[in-house]
């Protein structure tokens, strides 16, 4: 099976310090923070002041009725008639009361939640974009998204159970300590069984983390196999591949659903555990307070009391097993999340940035007029990958003007010396020196105006191909046009019906090999960059195209600094200096003349003899 899932399981086990990065999260709008603290305080406690008014009311009619009873003076029935009445009244305002601190609640609560949620992709989408070395994802886009979306909204949502949890605790201490002056023993009894859940679920803990991990992974695979499947159709119609690709699929497919089961059932069972204790102890005060009442050891507002408080008292502790639950599977989120950031600290996840969800966006910051280039000096360059391969202490000079060609056989380090001079992997030595300044993160300073990058693999995205060339430039000043002559495309524009207005598929996948290619050097050509890269551009170019390529940049743009990977002999041919690459190190470097005349790899390339490395 060639599409294998390609989700890493190399999933960070240990547990991430859930509580610090909360604060810091909860830090970032404290004002906001601490008023939906109050306000949900306020509307999880107020049903303590309504049940105690309830109480009263039946308590006072209780009085009433008695004073009837005994003939009592009529003074005596009135005042319990009043206090009946001022307890209706005090009822009424808490419900009231309550309506009103709701409306603002859900505002300042749906405000927080989004904040939070906004802070923390942010802070992904930051960190990938703009990290040293960090840019590649570490697993596939699919992983990617769901740790964007399910991950951010599991960390911000449990926001939600800190919010609610100062009115449940307050709640809970006013309920027990009423309920406590009632009658202690029953109050024992409704709570026993609830501090078993909070002790249940925490022994649970393993299980939910663990459960809720593999449950992720278990779909992250479905769709990363979903993503690649649709990404290589024709190789598998070619192949005859499909029921191998089904039952992989139905395999896959299988494993979710027992994780996801798992997943859901122990959260059902959780939450299964704490109704019916709920309902445990609303039998149980049932049975001791009818007794009490039925030997007059406890009135009707007492009674009323316990009824109208318990239901949200056993709520209350059921949400503190909730609770515990919700924090294990946050730290499964953070963890994940922290996957994504590679090597980034912890903390980068709940970072402090401007977010601006509101109002006008600042103007971008422009681009600053950088010096013109004079020299680049690399020294001692190294990168070195996982498997071990990649590049070994590479020194050469680049001046203004120079056309240098990177060479060497199949794997040799080619692309790696390219992509860990302009940052985009972690270098692991050596300097990058540009004008007599050091380069320390070459990730933000290899951008225009002073180098523009062209991949071996380009990536294009799913517009028209004029978009895809301007990314979003005005284009007007001829740009365009220079660009399109340059990257040799004009050829390609008559062809295609519609031009530049040519839709080009999901990546590209609507032009040929050699015309994405072309697209990709005009997108690259339109940013006026001192320092221009091609990573092996040339390989799906016929002869004739490449060698137009090369001249027309050395005549319309002699200004510009070439560093370009091939072992084309177009490229060779125009080189000023040519770097030779073997197993990672820099061979030998000089002009191609001298170079035929000493290096046999030279030799070796250029009459086409290289066997892969
Ligand atoms: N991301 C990676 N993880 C692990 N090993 C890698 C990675 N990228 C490259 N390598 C290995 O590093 C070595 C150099 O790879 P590189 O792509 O730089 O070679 P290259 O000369 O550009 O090859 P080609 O001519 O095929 O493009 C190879 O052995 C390759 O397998």
């Amino acid at each position: 099976m060639t599409a294998a899932p390609r989700t890493s399981t190399k999933q960070v086990p240990s547990e991430v310090p859930t509580f610090p990065l909360m604060r810091r999260l909860f830090a970032y709008r404290p004002r906001l923070f601490l008023f939906n603290v109050l306000a949900w305080s306020s509307f999880h406690a107020l049903p303590a002041a309504f049940s105690y008014f309830v109480s009263r009311i039946f308590a006072h009619l209780g009085e009433v009725q008695t004073a009837g009873a005994v003939g009592a003076a009529g003074g005596v029935r009135q005042a319990a008639i009043m206090a009946a009445w001022i307890a209706v009244a005090g009822f009424a305002v808490t419900r009231f009361a309550r309506f009103g601190v709701f409306y603002f609640a859900v505002r300042a609560w749906f405000r927080l939640w989004f904040t939070l949620d906004a802070l923390l992709r942010r802070n992904l989408l930051g960190y990938l974009l703009l990290a040293r070395g960090s840019r590649r994802l570490p697993d596939t886009p699919a992983e990617a998204v769901s740790r964007f979306r399910d991950d951010v909204d599991d960390v911000a949502a449990y926001t939600e159970v800190w919010v609610d949890a100062g009115g449940f605790v307050i709640y809970s201490v006013v309920a027990i300590t009423l309920m406590w002056r009632v009658d202690p023993t029953i109050t024992l009894v409704v709570c026993a069984p609830l501090l078993l859940v909070v002790v249940f679920v925490q022994r649970l803990s393993p299980q939910i983390r663990s459960y809720r991990r593999r449950m992720r992974q278990a779909t992250a695979r479905v769709t990363d196999f979903l993503g690649e499947t649709f990404g290589a159709v024709s190789a598998v119609k070619l192949s005859a591949h499909e029921p191998q690709m089904v039952a992989h699929l139905a395999r896959l497919g299988e494993t979710r659903k027992a994780a996801a089961l798992r997943d859901v059932l122990l959260t059902e069972l959780i939450k299964g555990v704490n109704t019916n204790m709920i309902n445990l102890a609303v039998g149980a005060v049932l049975l001791l307070g009818a007794n009490l009442i039925l030997r007059g050891r406890m009135n009707v507002g007492d009674f009323v009391l316990f009824f109208a408080l318990m239901p949200r008292l056993t709520g209350s502790m059921g949400y503190f097993g909730d609770m515990i639950a919700r924090h294990r599977r946050t730290g499964v989120s953070f963890e994940r999340m922290q996957r994504l950031l590679q090597d980034a600290p912890l903390p980068e996840i709940v970072a402090h940035h401007g977010l601006y969800l509101e109002g006008q966006a600042p103007e971008l910051p422009q681009r600053v007029g950088a010096a013109p280039f004079g020299i680049l000096e690399v020294r001692r360059l190294s990168a070195v990958h996982d498997s071990g391969r990649g590049l070994i202490e590479a020194s050469f000079t680049l001046r203004r003007g120079e056309f240098v060609v990177v060479t060497g056989r199949i794997g040799s380090g080619k692309s790696t010396l390219l992509r860990a001079l302009l940052g985009l992997i972690p270098r692991s030595g050596g300097e990058v020196i540009w004008n007599g300044g050091q380069v320390d993160d070459p990730a933000s300073f290899f951008v225009p105006p002073r180098s523009a990058y062209t991949a071996q693999l380009p990536q294009l995205f799913s517009d028209t191909l004029e978009e895809n060339v301007l990314m979003g430039q005005s284009g007007g000043d001829g740009a365009m046009a220079r660009a399109l002559r340059l990257a040799v495309m004009q050829q390609d524009l008559n062809e295609l019906t519609q031009g530049l207005a040519t839709q080009v598929g999901a990546r590209g996948v609507k032009l040929s090999g050699g015309q994405v290619q072309r697209a990709a050097v005009a997108r690259m050509l339109a940013q006026k960059a001192d320092l221009l890269v091609f990573d092996d551009v040339s390989s799906a170019l016929d002869a004739e195209t490449e060698r137009q390529l090369w001249l027309g940049l050395s005549t319309e743009l002699p200004e510009a600094t070439c560093l370009v990977v091939s072992h084309r002999r177009a490229a060779l041919l125009r080189a000023d200096r040519i770097i030779v690459l073997d197993e990672g190190r820099v061979v030998d470097q000089g002009k191609l003349g001298e170079l035929l005349a000493r290096s046999p790899q030279m030799r070796a390339l250029w009459d086409g003899e290289e066997v892969a490395g």
